[in-house]
């Protein structure tokens, strides 16, 4: 198949939905076949003209399913495009679907979540939708708010969810109850906002650590706001603002706000341009106030949900993705006391805290845990100033909790 050509097709194959796609890899899957029983036939007949099995009634409209240059399936898929065209298999897969008695099949992004049910944003519409069983038995690490879901109509009008496209990103946490569950906080995020207060509550630098920690192994970006900066007086500043100076030399981005006096808001904006976030902190630190000050236009948004269920809407207590006209995306979580990692060996902890790397390198000895071992380097850098005694004990502090806690 000429470049040109093959790029058409593929072009063409990645506009399909995941239903058709299925179609359209079991179709290329029974040619094949197919076409390799026709040349073993052929051969074993050693004649030119193959009558094709009736089991294989599939490849009579294919043509010289034999000499075809396809040599993978997704030559095959690609093949079955050229030589059927797409609208055979949106055909094929809408009277499947009609079978199963779902039509309208959507893509769209999960808002929220709740017991059996999420709330899907699809075109500007939300719909509360039901999650499939084999979804919901895993559901909330199998479903979270920032998913990407294919979803479809039953008869009687109900949504339910098809399908979760893979993750881009995600921020997790062990289940609080039961910490052998990953619990999914927000998926496909650029951005996580790590909001915490100067003052009521106070700043814990070990929170922020974990949740550094919980990001950067999803892949997503950590951001650090610190929010009430009214309540510091302007001669404290330095004092109070000293537990960011790590995060500082980290080169991370920290922007100060006041959600009461309005400070900072532009420039979180700013921050936030075109990206989808997740605001995560300590409970009572404003991070519904600071939600409220960037996107004062999201009550309306939350409102208009269709309810095809009659199961009502959700309460407050639960993670929420607003979007804005402005291109910001933000999923507000509830506030929390206590945040766990979510299975991380005690010797790969050292690896998140990235100021000792340098060092580490240097320890007498290669598995060093920077804790007791002599010749640590590690804590030889922390003697002399250049490794924070904030950072270093936060790393104890979170050692020792998955120690004990084994992992969690
Ligand atoms: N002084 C001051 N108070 C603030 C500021 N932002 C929020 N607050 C107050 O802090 C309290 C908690 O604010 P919320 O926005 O509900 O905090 P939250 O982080 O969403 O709390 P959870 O929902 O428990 O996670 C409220 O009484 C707010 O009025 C601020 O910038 N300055
Ligand atoms: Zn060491």
């Amino acid at each position: 198949m000429k470049k040109s050509k093959r790029k058409y097709f593929q072009q063409q194959l990645s506009k399909l939905t995941a239903g058709q796609k299925r179609l359209l890899y079991k179709r290329a899957a029974n040619i094949r076949k197919a076409a390799q029983v026709n040349a073993k036939n052929k051969r074993r007949a050693g004649r030119k003209e193959f009558k094709s099995m009736r089991s294989y009634d599939d490849t009579l409209n294919f043509q010289k399913p034999d000499r075809l240059d396809a040599v993978t399936i997704d030559d095959w898929a690609l093949k079955v495009i050229e030589e059927e065209g797409i609208n055979s298999l949106i055909e094929a897969d809408s009277q499947l679907t009609d079978q199963h008695e779902y039509t309208d099949s959507r893509k769209g992004i999960v808002v929220f979540v709740e017991a059996g049910g999420c709330e899907v944003q699809s075109e500007r519409e939300n719909f509360f939708c039901l999650i499939g069983p084999e979804i919901s038995m895993n559901q909330k690490s199998e479903i979270a708010v920032g998913d990407c879901v294919e979803f479809a109509f039953a008869r009687d009008g109900t949504a339910v969810v098809q399908s979760v496209m893979p993750r881009k990103s995600r921020l997790s946490r062990p289940d609080p109850l039961k910490p052998g569950i990953e619990r999914v906080i927000a998926a496909n995020v650029d951005v996580a906002v790590v909001v915490a207060s100067i003052k009521r509550p106070e700043i814990r630098p070990s929170l922020i650590d974990r949740y550094i920690i919980a990001s950067e192994r999803g892949g997503v970006k950590p951001v650090i706001c610190v929010n009430k900066i009214d309540l510091i007086d302007k001669k404290g500043r330095g004092g109070e603002l000293s537990v960011l100076e790590p995060y500082r030399q980290l080169g991370m981005e920290i922007v100060e706000t006041s959600a009461d006096e309005r400070v900072g808001i532009d420039e979180l904006k700013s921050l936030l341009a075109d990206k989808m976030c997740v605001f995560v902190g300590h409970s009572g630190t404003g991070k519904t106030s600071l939600l409220n000050c960037i996107l004062p236009d999201i009550k309306a948004r939350v409102g208009s949900v269709h309810d095809t269920t009659g199961l009502g809407r959700h309460t407050t207590t639960n993670s929420c993705l607003y979007t804005a006209e402005c291109g910001i995306s933000v999923i507000d979580t509830p506030g929390i006391r206590e945040f766990g990692i979510w299975k991380i060996e005690p010797e790969d902890l050292k690896w998140f805290f990235e100021e000792f790397n340098e060092y580490a390198e240097q320890c007498r000895f290669s598995n060093c845990s920077h804790t007791h071992e002599p010749g640590c380097r590690v804590k030889e850098a922390l003697e002399e100033g250049r490794i924070t005694r904030q950072r270093y004990e936060s790393y104890l502090r979170i050692l020792e909790s998955i120690q004990e806690e084994g992992g969690y």
